[in-house]
């Protein structure tokens, strides 16, 4: 049964997902778990886009498998799933733009489910193409639809602090605009980074952080660390996970050199700060 006074809310994953990992899933159900206990939110959906070949990661493998092993890893959810438009586009896609794209499409959506209603659609578009980005307050798509949000670990929102590698019109629309679930990572403080920027201070309401009292520190990069020095990787990935990457022989030595020699990757087009990257 729908609760009429919750704020439906659709969350957004972006990442590399190279592969997706257990904990990629469980951050998706930790944000839903703190959104709906708030008694304000009603999370409907979950969206995992993985990053397109262009983001020229090193180490990054094909789309086509890591979307494969996020649809065999969400199979057995009932509200989390996999969008592949991301990870299609030719060229590297920047993350504020990626969430426009589900914006629109959830937009369309609601006008389709609600088409007779065209000049609530028509209003709705005039605000949002009015938009002020300092507002503090997240738009969502009509009165009775979803909320898109940001779902990220708190290494990405510190990386909003990465001089040029963000631009700041994009921070402001990402916070601003639509709001961001932020999960801690051991090492991180997001409480603190949000403190001391001006920016994200100024957003605060807009951004939800949910503390990880289970401290799991798995991430891709350990996993692909363990691949290819033939170590197991069971219980870190979901099953199926582990039987494709087995099947297609993902990860190696030679794999982790792909991208090795982009000088300058698109994440990194306007940065000057190297990335995560090891050898
Ligand atoms: N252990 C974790 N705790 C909290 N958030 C996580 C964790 N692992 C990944 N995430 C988040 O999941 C999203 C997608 O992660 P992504 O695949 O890009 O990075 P990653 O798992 O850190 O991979 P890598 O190690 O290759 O950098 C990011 O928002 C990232 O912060
Ligand atoms: N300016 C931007 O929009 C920007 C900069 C850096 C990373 N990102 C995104 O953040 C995610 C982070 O992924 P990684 O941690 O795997 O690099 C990716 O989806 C990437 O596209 C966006």
């Amino acid at each position: 049964m729908e609760n009429p006074t919750t704020s439906k809310v659709v969350l957004l994953a972006c990442g590399s997902f190279n592969p997706i990992t257990n904990m990629h899933l469980r951050m998706f159900e930790l944000a839903r778990d703190h959104l709906e206990d708030t008694g304000q939110y009603s999370v409907i959906k979950g969206i995992i886009s993985p990053v397109g070949d262009a983001y020229k990661k090193k180490g990054l493998i094909e789309a086509s498998h890591r979307v494969e092993m996020a649809r065999l890893a969400t199979e057995s959810s009932e509200w989390i799933t996999v969008d592949s438009w991301e990870s299609q586009q030719s060229d590297w896609v920047e993350t504020s733009k990626v969430i426009r794209h589900h914006y629109e499409e959830l937009l369309a959506r609601e006008h389709n489910r609600d088409d007779v209603d065209t000049v609530k659609y028509t209003k709705k578009r005039r605000i949002e193409e009015n938009y002020i980005a300092s507002s503090l307050s997240p738009l969502s798509l009509c009165s009775d639809g979803p909320q898109l949000m940001l779902l990220c670990g708190a290494d990405v929102l510190e990386s909003f602090g990465i001089p040029n590698l963000w631009k700041q019109e994009d921070i402001a629309e990402i916070v601003g605009r639509y709001g961001l679930v932020c999960v801690t990572r051991s090492g991180s403080d997001p409480h603190k980074f949000i403190n001391q920027s001006d920016d994200l201070w100024k957003y605060r309401k807009n951004i939800h952080v949910v503390h990880e009292w289970v401290t799991n520190d798995i991430s891709a990069t350990h996993v692909r660390r363990a691949l290819r020095r033939g170590r197991s990787v069971r219980y870190l990935l979901p099953e199926s996970v582990v039987r494709y990457v087995q099947e297609h022989s993902l990860y190696s030595a030679e794999s982790e050199q792909k991208n090795a020699d982009v000088v300058l990757a698109p994440f990194q087009k306007y940065s000057d700060a190297s990335t995560k990257t090891e050898s």
